[in-house]
């Protein structure tokens, strides 16, 4: 017998936008069209029809047991085919099978009426997928402890704040068992404990042999739950394969463009910089030279700054002030030089070691400073960088940690002996 639980075959989702016709191109179409309303005495239609696809042949395969990531740059397509998938929305063309019971959290409250209270609703989604009434009961006590909905149970839904109703959304979708799970960013809502307990039921689900699809921009999370990925962009899959790999290239084409690695001034006259030093170059690079992937938490890269020296017989050194996204100096470090510099072009570079900085973006200011205390000159570089969090983590916090370095220290543990009387 096939373990196949679920088979997508040539999807595609198309939808008819209707754009607001808003933008006119010159002062001249504005009066015609004005004019011609007046005299033809017809409303205007505002209302541009323009058909996009949101998802277009996609095709996969998913074995029972499998826990798959599906990540995606917003507007990809993915809570899209999850919704095709779940049968909450028909696709245009091709066909998906899903053979199990399904148990689904692709939007707030998917599944909920929102005149029925809490109680009605958890009653009402096991029957949708089949329970028994018995079933249901043997699991209610669980549904609500998780979703720490308790005294607001008689209540409808609809008067649910949008993280109890995610909460419920989630506790009823993983406590009745579903035997495919599907599940859209439950990850960005709610507090970190509620985020752990959900993915610990993810995990406990896939433990069972049930299988789960996870859309998530939390790579630690797809990371450590899920062994294959399926990567989607305009609406198809570009990558379907192991983790690790394709995280890692999907990473490195979502930094690029956003993130500048180099600044260059090559005519010594009009680079940044005064008549005692000027910039020639500010460089990000890898340490391994794999210029195009991505810095993660464990990437040792390097700082590279060039300058012109134009005063004879300076002691010059040079300092970094490493900024996070928040304007917070992450640190400072300095090359101490002690020898006098002759005149000409002069690199320096910094070699930060992995498991140093947290994740997030990072930039800094780059000092050139004489006599080992005046700044001479001060430059706010462009060079910006994202670090990226993909470590692999066994059922504990997901999200990221705070401070802005996680240096990985070394830790000991002993057993200082029982209690005595
Ligand atoms: N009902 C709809 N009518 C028209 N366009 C839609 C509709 N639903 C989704 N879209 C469009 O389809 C595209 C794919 O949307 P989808 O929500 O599947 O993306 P996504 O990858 O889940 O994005 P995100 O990560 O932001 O949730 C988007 O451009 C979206 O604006």
């Amino acid at each position: 017998m096939s373990d196949i639980t679920i088979r997508a075959e040539n999807l595609s989702k198309r939808y008819n936008i209707a754009t607001a016709k808003y933008r006119y191109d010159t002062l001249c179409d504005q009066l015609a069209d004005g004019l011609k309303s007046v005299f033809l005495r017809k409303g205007r239609s505002h209302l541009a029809e323009r058909t996009f696809w949101a998802l277009k042949d996609v095709s996969f395969e998913v074995r029972q047991g499998e826990i798959v990531g599906i990540i995606g740059q917003n507007g990809a397509g993915k809570s899209t085919l999850l919704k095709v998938i779940s049968r909450i929305t028909v696709p245009t063309d091709g066909r998906a099978e899903i053979f199990g019971r399904v148990g689904s959290l692709l939007e707030v409250g998917t599944g909920f009426h929102p005149e029925l209270t809490g109680r009605e609703n958890i009653y009402l989604n096991g029957a949708i997928i089949g329970m028994k009434k018995e079933e249901i009961r043997r699991r209610f006590d669980a549904i609500v402890e998780f979703a720490e909905v308790g005294e607001f149970l008689d209540m409808p839904v609809k008067r649910y704040s949008s993280g109890m109703y995610v909460r419920l959304g989630f506790a009823v979708a993983a406590h009745l068992e579903p035997e495919i799970l599907l599940v859209d960013e439950v990850l960005s809502v709610g507090d970190a404990a509620f985020q752990k307990k959900c993915l610990d039921k993810i995990g406990d689900a896939a433990r069972d042999g049930r299988t789960v699809l996870l859309i998530s921009h939390n790579m630690t999370a797809v990371n450590s739950l899920c062994k294959r990925v399926i990567w989607v962009n305009g609406g198809k899959i570009v990558e379907d394969g192991p983790t690790a790999q394709i995280v890692t290239r999907y990473l490195a084409t979502s930094v690029k463009g956003m993130d500048l690695s180099e600044e260059v001034w090559n005519d010594v006259n009009d680079a940044p910089g005064n008549d005692m030093v000027r910039l020639h170059r500010v460089r990000l690079r890898r340490q391994d030279g794999c210029l195009s992937d991505p810095l993660t938490m464990q990437t040792p890269f390097q700082v590279e700054v060039e300058y012109w020296n134009l005063a004879a017989d300076t002691h010059l050194h040079t300092t970094l002030h490493l900024y996070t996204a928040e304007g917070i100096i992450a640190f400072t470090t300095c090359n101490l030089n002690n020898r006098p510099l002759a005149t000409g072009l002069y690199r320096n570079v910094c070699y930060f070691p992995g498991d140093l900085l947290n994740s997030g973006s990072h930039r800094f200011v780059v000092l050139v400073v004489k006599d080992g205390s005046s700044v001479i000159y001060s430059h706010e570089s462009r060079v910006s960088f994202d670090i990226f969090d993909v470590r692999e983590r066994q059922g504990v916090w997901y999200g990221k940690e705070p401070g802005v370095v996680q240096p990985v220290l070394e830790w000991k543990m002993e057993y200082l002996g029982g209690f005595s009387d």
